[in-house]
């Protein structure tokens, strides 16, 4: 089952063309990779599709249960509550505020309660409060931050910032998770833990996973299906062998390492 479907989206800033014509299909249940050189355009896609840059040309479609609902030009928090989330390359916590309150927030996000029932503390407030505070401990819990629940996000060490920007990113119940070089920074023991994570937390809240990485293991490792841009221009698409043994890739990329 198709869940995204991204036809010939050309991305220009003035003169640059940072994507050039790129398509994707994302299958549900997938983990797929996007690799290229620095500037090559990777993080453009993930701006493009989460509705930070409208497309130049192109068209960004959504399935969603079984309804092609077309997201070319709409707003982030618009794609966001539709069900497609995700994560920077530059982590984007709230750092004054504790570890809970940053999955809190992406609860926020689809609440139901309005303004005045949490002024007045309907009941249904309280509900939904309750239910946010249970499974924002929940995801605490995913991500081994229990313990640092109360601690101010700035304070803790990198790799527990990128698993709490993945949590807030899994409080917004996400059907398409981007995650934006989820490894970068991370040691090598680190990264290994990483990309166990990933793969479960894609069983468990059945989801369909599109990644920026740099980390070669990573990508090889978990992504059944990778994506080669290079200068904005898509030059493979294959399994992790076919394309560690494509020649494009090796002279565009993986010989600049
Ligand atoms: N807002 C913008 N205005 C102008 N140019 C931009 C903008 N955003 C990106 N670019 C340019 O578009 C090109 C693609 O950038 P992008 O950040 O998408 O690459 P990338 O593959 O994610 O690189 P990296 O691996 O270094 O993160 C680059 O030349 C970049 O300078």
């Amino acid at each position: 089952m198709i869940m995204l479907k991204i036809d010939n989206v050309t991305v220009k800033f003035g003169g640059l063309t940072a994507v050039n014509s790129f398509k994707l299909e994302l299958t549900k249940g997938e983990i797929v990779g996007l690799i290229g050189p620095n500037g090559a355009g990777k993080t453009t896609v993930f701006n493009v599709i989460t509705g930070v840059y409208k497309p130049t040309e192109g068209k960004i479609t959504f399935i969603k249960d079984k309804s092609k609902i077309n997201i070319t030009g709409l707003r982030p928090d618009q794609i966001s509550k539709l069900g497609i989330c995700r994560t920077f390359q530059n982590i984007r916590l709230f750092k004054d505020l504790t570890v809970l309150e940053n999955v809190f927030i992406g609860n926020h996000l689809r609440i139901k309660s309005n303004i005045f029932s949490s002024i007045l503390r309907l009941p249904n407030y309280t509900r939904e409060e309750r239910e946010m505070y249970e499974k924002s401990m929940y995801l605490l819990e995913r991500v081994g931050l229990t313990k640092e629940k109360d601690e101010k996000a700035y304070s803790l060490p990198y790799g527990k910032q990128r698993r709490l920007e993945i949590a807030r990113a899994l409080a917004t119940n996400p059907s398409i998770l981007l995650l934006d070089e989820p490894a970068a920074g991370m040691n090598p023991q680190e990264t290994k833990e990483l990309m166990k994570f990933i793969e479960s937390i894609k069983d468990e809240f059945d989801l369909t996973i599109f990644l920026i990485e740099h980390h070669m293991e990573v990508v090889m490792g978990i992504c059944k299906r990778i994506l080669v841009l290079d200068y904005g221009i898509s030059i493979a698409e294959g399994s992790p062998r076919e394309i560690q043994n494509n020649p494009k890739v090796v002279q565009a990329y993986l010989g600049v390492e």
